[in-house]
């Protein structure tokens, strides 16, 4: 855990073994802690270096002990950090890779600090529900005095040169502890804003407060002072649900990684195809970024439109958004494709449309390549079904921006064989994406659940409320962006398009149809009406909100929607009532949660893991709640399975607030945590 060897007589060289990052887990800093006491008694020994084994120093305290009472034996982390930075000793602190959290800590309390070139160093707790909160590249360490030295050289090499050069040398104005904060001009103006500006952004996270907080004291209290405020205050998020749930979603965001299929298909069983070339068909703002993502991942990429000044255009932007780099070349002929290891399809979302390209690709491209559709909600093994090779074709499901946007959702069909899975996986890592396998079903995953989100939404309207309300309520739960605020982005006539081919609204609507009712089931034509008066959203400059013109970005109430939706109650015989911020959380998050049930139980997703990061990375769920999955867990599943009664009761028109089977079981099994829910799932498969 911490390796020990003497290195030019009078060095000790102490280096933290703990792969993958060296994390300070409570064995790594018992090992430190006996390794400085072993150098501070050895008379031969005049200076000691601190690395880290494989290239990377520290990645910071041990995440996976948080929370876990029997991980904290051995020596608290301030105790080692306490024992080096008294040291008579000169320590120097060797750092490669990144030095992270805990990590950059504890090379803070070694007396210098040597850094490679290309290491990062920060305080990143922030993103688990602590504090502090950035990382910075070694030549800005540098410049901020972090670092003491930047080397392309072997920085251990360095340091152990450096240790040398400073044995025997005062070391008093070294120890961090008697090193006083640079005085800040006007401090509390300075602190002040800062404050407003982090409650302003921190959307219901604590974290970021408490580190503004934390910093005041740094830069206002004695050194000690500063360590106890941080402690306090540390000890107050360590625990709190918002840090349980920022942790949380760090594991869950890499769990993805551990895919499975429900053939048994897993992530370490099978070998993902070689891909180095791809082809981008249809080059909308989907296929733009797309084929920026694929570029920028290393891939040659073809970006191929049959229409020509849609084909200028986006090699115009693609090539601002690549500022020149990348390897891509255009085409308006299929042929171009024929070539290449994957095609990417991101044309219009019509069926038809598509089946007839795939059609085309399994004609015109190389036996083997991988046919992937970026399809947001159509039935993959449908596509697949006009191929000659189905067991090749699977979906890519990227978010607007495609090239910004973490989440990437891979959908197998019943047909698509693991190894298509498991190269769209890895093409989803080496384009940094937040990469999960999900089953075939309307919706995948992620639209599914957003469903009956927008269905409450709109049922709360008309029973109410106003987009201003929900938005409100949403936005103060911690979403960057209310439903309302969410939709005028997106478009509102992306949906009323989906309805459309769904034949829910529009001309194949069979008549004497009832307004506010389809399949027998309660319905609202209000995202409809608002389509059909040219109210898109931004893009119109109108749709929920108004906007200075269209395109426009600052959403403003507007008054005519009031009018509108008091018209429409009283066409509909609706009597508005007072709905509270509780109830719009509740309706529209419950629904959400209820179907991330029905989704488990289908086996659409593997484990709530899933589900959540799928709900963080690409819907925009605040981290600090964990995802809709967990944050059920910390309300309480009897808590989240009654109020879907009561609302049930009060909605019996509404299947999307009926509780779902795996929901009622696991409550009527006694609520087990999170980790357990998957033994309870019907077609269960092992995540061993
Ligand atoms: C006292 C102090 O005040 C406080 C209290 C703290 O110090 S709190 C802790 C502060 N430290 C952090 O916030 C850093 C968090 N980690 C990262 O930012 C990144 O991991 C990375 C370091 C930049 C590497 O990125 P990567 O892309 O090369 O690999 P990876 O895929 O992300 O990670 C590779 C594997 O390592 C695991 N892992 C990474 N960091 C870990 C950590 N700190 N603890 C435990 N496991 C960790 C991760 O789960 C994955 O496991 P598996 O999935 O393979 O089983």
């Amino acid at each position: 855990m911490a390796q020990y060897t003497t290195v030019n007589g009078s060095v000790a060289l102490i280096t933290i073994q703990n792969p993958p990052v060296n994390a300070l887990r409570a064995a790594v800093r018992e090992g430190l802690f006996n390794a400085i006491q072993k150098a501070s008694s050895d008379p031969l020994v005049r200076s000691v270096v601190l690395s880290g084994q494989n290239g990377t120093f520290c990645g910071g305290a041990d995440i996976k002990e948080f929370g876990n009472v029997s991980s904290m034996s051995g020596p608290l982390l301030v105790e080692v950090f306490a024992l080096m930075e008294t040291s008579m000793k000169p320590v120097v602190a060797a750092i490669e890779g990144f030095a992270l959290g805990g990590g950059l800590e504890l090379a803070l309390a070694c007396h210098y600090r040597i850094g490679h070139s290309k290491a990062r160093v920060g305080l990143p707790e922030v993103n688990l529900g602590l504090f502090p909160g950035r990382q910075v590249i070694a030549g800005e360490a540098l410049k901020l005095g972090l670092l003491d030295r930047v080397t392309d050289h072997n920085t251990v090499d360095t340091a152990l040169a450096f240790a040398k050069s400073v044995e025997g040398k005062p070391l008093d104005n070294r120890r961090l502890g008697n090193r006083p904060c640079p005085p800040l001009e006007n401090m509390d103006a300075f602190f002040e804003e800062a404050m407003k500006r982090v409650r302003s952004r921190a959307r219901g996270a604590s974290a970021p407060v408490v580190c503004v907080q934390a910093v005041r004291g740094a830069a206002t209290l004695p050194f000690h002072k500063g360590m106890e405020l941080e402690k306090v205050l540390l000890g107050t998020l360590f625990n709190s649900g918002q840090a349980q749930a920022s942790q949380y979603c760090f594991f869950a965001e890499r769990a993805g990684a551990r895919w499975s299929m429900p053939s048994g298909a897993r992530w370490d069983t099978c070998r993902a195809l070689s891909i180095s070339t791809a082809a981008v068909i249809g080059l909308g703002t989907m296929g733009r970024g797309i084929t920026v993502a694929l570029a920028r991942a290393g891939l040659s990429v073809v970006a191929v439109e049959t229409q020509e000044h849609q084909l200028a255009e986006a090699q115009r932007v693609v090539s601002h958004m690549l500022k020149g780099g990348g390897q891509v070349s255009y085409s308006s002929d299929l042929q171009a494709a024929a070539e290449v290891d994957l095609v990417v399809e991101a044309v219009f979302e019509d069926m038809a449309l598509k089946e007839k390209l795939f059609k085309l690709l399994s004609s015109i491209c190389k036996p083997g390549t991988l046919l992937a559709t970026n399809t947001s909600t159509l039935d993959i093994d449908r596509l697949a079904s006009c191929t000659r090779d189905p067991q090749l074709v699977v979906g890519m499901h990227f978010f607007a921006p495609a090239h910004m946007m973490r989440l990437l959702e891979v959908v197998y069909g019943p047909r698509s064989s693991p190894e298509a899975v498991a190269t769209a996986m890895q093409l989803g890592k080496r384009m940094g994406k937040v990469s999960v396998a999900v089953g075939n079903c309307p919706g995948f995953v992620g639209n599914r659940m957003l469903k009956p989100y927008l269905e409450q939404a709109y049922f709360l309207l008309e029973e109410g409320a106003t987009p201003e309300l929900v938005d409100a309520a949403l936005e103060e739960f911690g979403f960057p962006m209310g439903v309302f605020r969410m939709t005028d982005l997106s478009g509102l006539d992306v949906g009323w398009r989906i309805r459309k081919e769904e034949g829910l609204t529009g001309p194949d609507v069979p008549a004497g149809q009832p307004t506010r009712s389809r399949h027998g089931h309660r319905y609202s034509p209000l995202g409809d009406l608002m389509c059909e008066r040219g109210r898109y959203g931004q893009k119109s400059g109108r749709g929920w909100y108004l906007y200075d013109k269209p395109g426009g970005r600052v959403a403003r109430s507007d008054p005519w929607l009031r009018n509108f939706l008091e018209e429409y109650r009283v066409r509909n015989a609706l009597v508005a009532r007072p709905i509270h911020r509780q109830e719009v959380l509740e309706r529209c998050l419950y629904a959400i949660i209820n179907e991330g049930f029905r989704i488990l139980d289908d086996g659409i997703a593997a484990s709530p893991q899933n589900i959540d990061a799928i709900y963080v990375f690409g819907y925009g769920w605040p981290k600090h709640r964990g995802g809709p999955m967990f944050y059920a867990g910390q309300v309480g599943l009897a808590r989240v399975l009654e109020g879907l009664e009561r609302y049930h009761l009060a909605h019996p028109d509404v299947p999307h607030l009926e509780p779902s089977s795996l929901l009622r079981r696991l409550v009527a099994s006694g609520s087990p945590p999170i980790h357990k829910w998957n033994q309870m799932v019907k077609g269960h498969r092992s995540q061993l």
